[in-house]
């Protein structure tokens, strides 16, 4: 198992005039049991490195593969399962179908991790509303237990704190941390600095390259 590898990714957007370069030589590793944070400033490329780890873009040029397979060939969510900026929740359905919903597709019984999961994101009281009568900010904790309810092998989030009060951001965090130390490979871009100080590593991306580590503060 070697996780998430995107090796020399290139990618853009349109053609001719309207041709947006977005990715140059991007390169980075996430591996089994790794929360790897993906920083950088607005439009420096995360979403676009997200799509591509989670197979809903394939890329023009270079590799992207979990465990050595393209990742966009990888459409179970027990192999990646993704929170999109735009969370993704399917509206007719209430707070605990959307979370177990890749549970039941798959044929596994939800019932323990859903609770689990609905304690650790503070969703109890709120699980059988239908998902369009609930907050920003719950909505986008519905969208990351249903990213974890099959402990994924690897679990790309964007921005999966950006509707989060403090408390709230440190159950997402946790969360996140679990499923890392229980052998997920956790991708999450992100602007927040309290998930950088949980993470394993930081990567910034600095407009579609990656940006050297910092050096050193002299001693
Ligand atoms: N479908 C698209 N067509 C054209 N350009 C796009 C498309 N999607 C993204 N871009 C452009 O690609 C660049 C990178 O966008 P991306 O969303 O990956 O950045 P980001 O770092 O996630 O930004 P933010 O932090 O604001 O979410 C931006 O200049 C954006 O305008």
């Amino acid at each position: 198992m070697t996780g998430l590898e995107v090796g020399g990714v290139a990618h853009g957007y349109g053609v001719g005039a309207r041709r947006v370069e977005v990715l140059h030589d991007v390169s980075l590793a996430v591996r089994p049991g790794e929360l790897v944070a993906l920083a950088g400033p607005s439009g420096s490329g995360k979403s676009t490195v997200c799509h591509l780890a989670a197979g809903i873009e394939h890329p023009e040029r270079g590799t992207v593969t979990l465990d050595g397979r393209p990742t966009a060939e990888l459409a179970d969510w027990g192999e990646i399962a993704a929170v999109p900026q735009q969370h993704g929740l399917l509206a007719g359905l209430t707070v605990r179908d959307n979370v177990c919903l890749p549970a039941h597709r798959a044929g596994v019984d939800p019932t323990e991790t859903f609770a689990w999961l609905a304690e650790a994101l503070d969703l109890d009281a709120f699980v059988g509303r239908g998902v369009t009568d609930t907050s920003l900010g719950e909505q986008q904790r519905v969208a990351v237990a249903r990213a974890l309810v099959l402990s994924p092998r690897l679990a790309v989030l964007d921005e999966p704190t950006g509707h989060q009060d403090d408390d709230h951001v440190t159950q997402v965090v946790a969360a996140l941390a679990s499923a890392a130390r229980a052998g997920t490979a956790v991708l999450v871009a992100t602007h927040d600095s309290r998930v950088w100080e949980v993470a394993d590593r930081v990567v910034r991306l600095d407009e579609g390259r990656i940006a050297p580590d910092p050096a050193p503060d002299p001693v």
